[in-house]
């Protein structure tokens, strides 16, 4: 057989310890799907004496120093799995250029820069791989930047964080507020103890700026993604969404439009959203992730499966390792991704949804007709209206009334002139929720 293919792990946490035991556990395997058996040339850490269980590796293999890992001679390949931006864009572009493949799951990098890693590549000859980076064990990025290259893709909608969807599913299964489904989560190890990333939305924003690059051919950068969490999803919320026949998600949506130069143009955002129980995504509950993907030719295609945890992130990161030492071995690189498209990106206000819009008025005469000329306005058009009794009061009686009004499709800064507008009227004593509407009803 040929020489190993030997391996700089950086990191060993959540992930990396797992791709330290499939390595272990699969070594007869992939040696001989590749064709040359993986060694592990060292292992950086932050801790060296870090208590990791029982992990089937020589101790002498760690080290903290991971630039001097990743220059010396005998590694031929690195698997970044430390996360954040920096030492890690620093030791990834030293290895890129210097010819050393790059296996990454940090989504963090690569919707900062992205560009820094892709250019490293191309200038030192090396593969840049990062499926887990996006849903976790989901073979998701290749289909995308492989099998559908001979197709357009127009439309991603996802939902492509765990910890936010297992809030939000066990919110929908028992009727528990955000904070105390936040509780089960953490828990559960779901949640991390800081879990701001997931559920103001910035991880979800990441991936999908990375999906938008791929999808559309583009550079999208977490920057350019408009984003909301899920904290201020309340109870009711998801009460008034089953009423209507919906779920929230947390959802990505990255979407070609058109701008009135008639350029193309992408829109790419990250939020709550009510969808109907009948759309594909409905029913992804659990950590689990989902990524609806629309194509011209191919039509609808779903991918689904664990998008979080170590194994089956590591599963990802050992499919990309595979498919870079074979590259290796055959001397050839993938073809580089081109951002071609060069695509504008389309901001929030002329993003195009529906709404559910509840508000706490006052029952008497004309309000109704005062709330719809608001709405019209500002040219959004209204789908249905339903209007009951607030809670404790009588019909009739002259006290509050809730009124939920639900628009047909409408720019976002149409709507928020509306809201903003309806907000100032003293009929109106409050906007309790304001909430997109996704997928056809
Ligand atoms: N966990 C998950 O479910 C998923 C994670 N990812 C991504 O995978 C990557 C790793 O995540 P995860 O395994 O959860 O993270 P962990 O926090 O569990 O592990 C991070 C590892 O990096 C090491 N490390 C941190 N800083 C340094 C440093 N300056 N020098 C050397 N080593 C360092 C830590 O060392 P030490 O052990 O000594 O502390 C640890 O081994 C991230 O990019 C994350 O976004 C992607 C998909 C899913
Ligand atoms: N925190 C993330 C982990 C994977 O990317 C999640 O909950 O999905």
């Amino acid at each position: 057989m040929t020489s190993p293919v030997r391996l700089a792990l950086l990191g060993c946490g959540t992930v990396g310890g797992e791709v330290v035991r499939l390595l272990h556990e699969q070594s007869a395997d992939l040696a001989a799907r590749i064709g040359a058996p993986l060694e592990l040339a060292g292992i950086a850490v932050r801790r060296i004496n870090r208590d990791r269980g029982e992990l089937p590796v020589d101790p002498s293999l760690f080290t903290t120093d991971a630039l001097g890992l990743i220059k010396r001679d005998d590694v031929d390949v690195v698997v970044e799995v430390v996360g954040g931006i920096e030492p890690a864009r620093e030791w990834l572009v030293e290895a890129l250029r210097a010819g050393k493949s790059v296996v990454t799951a940090n989504k963090a990098l690569l919707a900062e820069d992205g560009g820094a890693l892709h250019d490293a590549a191309a200038e030192g000859g090396a593969d840049l791989y990062y499926e887990a980076a996006v849903a976790g064990a989901i073979p998701l990025l290749r289909p995308l930047r492989e099998s559908l290259h001979g197709d357009r893709i127009t439309r991603v909608t996802g939902i492509v964080n765990g910890t936010t969807n297992f809030i939000l599913s066990a919110m929908d299964a028992t009727g528990a507020g955000f904070a105390e489904a936040l509780e089960q989560a953490t828990e559960l190890g779901y949640a991390e103890a800081d879990p701001t990333a997931d559920v103001e939305g910035f991880d979800a924003a990441a991936k999908a700026a990375i999906l938008a690059s791929l999808a559309f051919h583009t550079r999208v950068s977490a920057a350019d993604v408009h984003r909301e969490g899920i904290t201020e999803v309340t109870a009711a919320d998801v009460a008034s969404a089953k009423a209507m026949g919906c779920t929230i998600k947390l959802l990505c949506l990255a979407a070609r439009g058109v701008d009135a130069a008639g350029r193309e143009t992408v829109n790419v955002r990250v939020h709550p959203a009510m969808i109907p129980l009948t759309h594909p995504l409905a029913g992804v509950g659990d950590a689990f992730n989902a990524v609806f993907v629309e194509a011209e030719a191919a039509g609808p295609l779903m991918f689904y499966g664990r998008g979080a945890g170590g194994a089956p992130t590591a599963s990802a990161v050992l499919g990309d390792v595979v498919a870079v030492a074979r590259n290796r071995l055959a001397g050839v690189r993938a073809a580089s991704e081109s951002a071609y498209a060069d695509l504008s990106v389309r901001s929030m206000g002329e993003a195009l949804t529906r709404y559910h819009v509840s508000l706490d008025v006052a029952d008497r005469p004309g309000v109704l007709a005062a709330v719809a000329g608001v709405f019209a306005r500002h040219d959004v058009s209204i789908a249905t209206v339903w209007q009951g009794p607030a809670e404790g009061s009588a019909p009739g009686s002259g006290a509050d009334a809730d009124l939920v009004i639900v628009t047909h499709v409408a720019p976002d800064a149409a709507l928020a002139a509306t809201v903003s507008e309806l907000r100032g009227l003293d009929i109106v004593r409050s906007v309790t929720s304001v909430l997109r509407v996704e997928g056809e009803a």
